[in-house]
């Protein structure tokens, strides 16, 4: 019996090279890991196929392994590939909101932005470039980042021509000044961003903000940015849903682009990033909270500031993975009518 199955297995597993992939609803899926080892394989976001694979895609999943903008612990240039690693168990059908994200739209992996490690101005300058020029080949991004310093570039390219409002998921505002006299850098892109006229000022809002400021004055600064607030102290009364309720609320139609600084979940659920701060919420709370946002007009994402060398047991790329999964869920067409 077991021998049977071993080689009826192993008759159509192919020995080497182009892996056999799911194909669901027309659209070029993930490695089939009954056939090969989900261990196995190239190491693209969720085993799905590379841009190069597909004839188009509807969204492309892209890195940003720069860092040179961080303010304390470094390394979240080797972020894109420690998600991309921890998201190999990923599966197809999402049974929390019925949503087959592969299936509903074709997502492919597009690599790494190339980014200058020693200039940040020219790095900004590249990821603003490739981000436009994956947008003529994929109409929707998400972004593995890299440092929050990508958010500005990348609003750059999605908000020139109408402003965008932009759901932040972080402890820290990033909306302060400057950092040494540096205008660019992980805590200040949505200040530069505003600044900019690329956010929708009537529209943003921040979630889960917590932990010591440098002053009162940042959260005045905060408000004429055009930014409202659910802090983490608000999580527990709101719950999930009484927060995407605050969200919802606040962007409306709008286009709206959704960063997430992974540090936004307490230390426990997300050690391995740069600036943590106790008393985030859990990942359950984030990944119900990104469920409920199905149906808004999700221009964009990122998810930033995943530091792998602090990281322990995969904790911090698997909650990575698993809010990159929802995203791409609400980001699916048809996702609000399935919940
Ligand atoms: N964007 C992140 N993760 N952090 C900003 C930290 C700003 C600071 O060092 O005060
Ligand atoms: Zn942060
Ligand atoms: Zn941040």
């Amino acid at each position: 019996m077991v021998t049977r199955m071993a080689d009826d297995t192993t008759r159509d597993a192919p020995l080497f090279g182009n892996p056999p992939r799911i194909a669901e609803g027309g659209h070029v899926g993930q490695i089939d890991n009954s056939l090969v080892p989900r261990f196995a394989g190239p190491p693209t976001f969720a085993q799905l196929p590379r841009m190069d694979e597909v004839d188009s895609a509807d969204l492309a999943v892209v890195g940003v392994p720069f860092d040179a903008g961080v303010s304390y612990r470094p390394g979240a240039r080797f972020g894109p590939a420690h998600i991309r690693a921890s998201s190999r168990l990923l599966r197809p059908f999402n049974p929390a909101t019925g949503v087959s994200p592969f299936a509903a739209q074709q997502v492919a992996d597009a690599g790494d932005i190339a980014a200058n490690p020693f200039s940040l101005e020219e790095a900004i300058t590249q990821v603003e470039r490739s981000a436009r020029a994956l947008l003529e080949q994929a109409p929707r991004l998400l972004v593995l980042g890299g440092d929050h310093t990508i958010a500005l570039p990348l609003l750059r390219a999605l908000g020139s021509e109408e402003p965008v409002a932009v759901v932040h998921f972080d402890a820290h505002l990033d909306t302060w000044d400057t950092y040494f006299g540096a205008a660019y850098t992980h805590g200040t892109p949505f200040r530069r961003a505003s600044e900019e006229g690329l956010l929708d000022t009537s529209a943003c809002i921040h979630v889960g903000t917590r932990g010591p400021l440098y002053g009162a004055r940042d959260l005045v600064d905060d408000r004429d940015l055009g930014f409202a607030m659910v802090p983490a102290t608000e999580i527990d009364a709101l719950g999930a849903g009484g927060v995407a309720e605050r969200i919802r609320a606040r962007v409306g139609e709008r286009p709206v682009y959704i960063s997430i600084d992974i540090d936004v979940l307490d230390p426990a659920f997300a050690p391995g990033t740069g600036t943590p701060e106790a008393g985030g919420m859990t990942s359950r709370e984030l990944l119900a909270i990104l469920r409920d946002l199905a149906g808004l007009d999700i221009v964009g994402a990122d998810i930033v500031e995943v530091s792998p060398a602090y990281d322990h047991a995969e904790i911090t790329g698997i909650a990575a993975s698993h809010v990159a999964y929802e995203l791409l869920s609400a980001m699916a067409p048809g996702s609000q009518e399935k919940q």
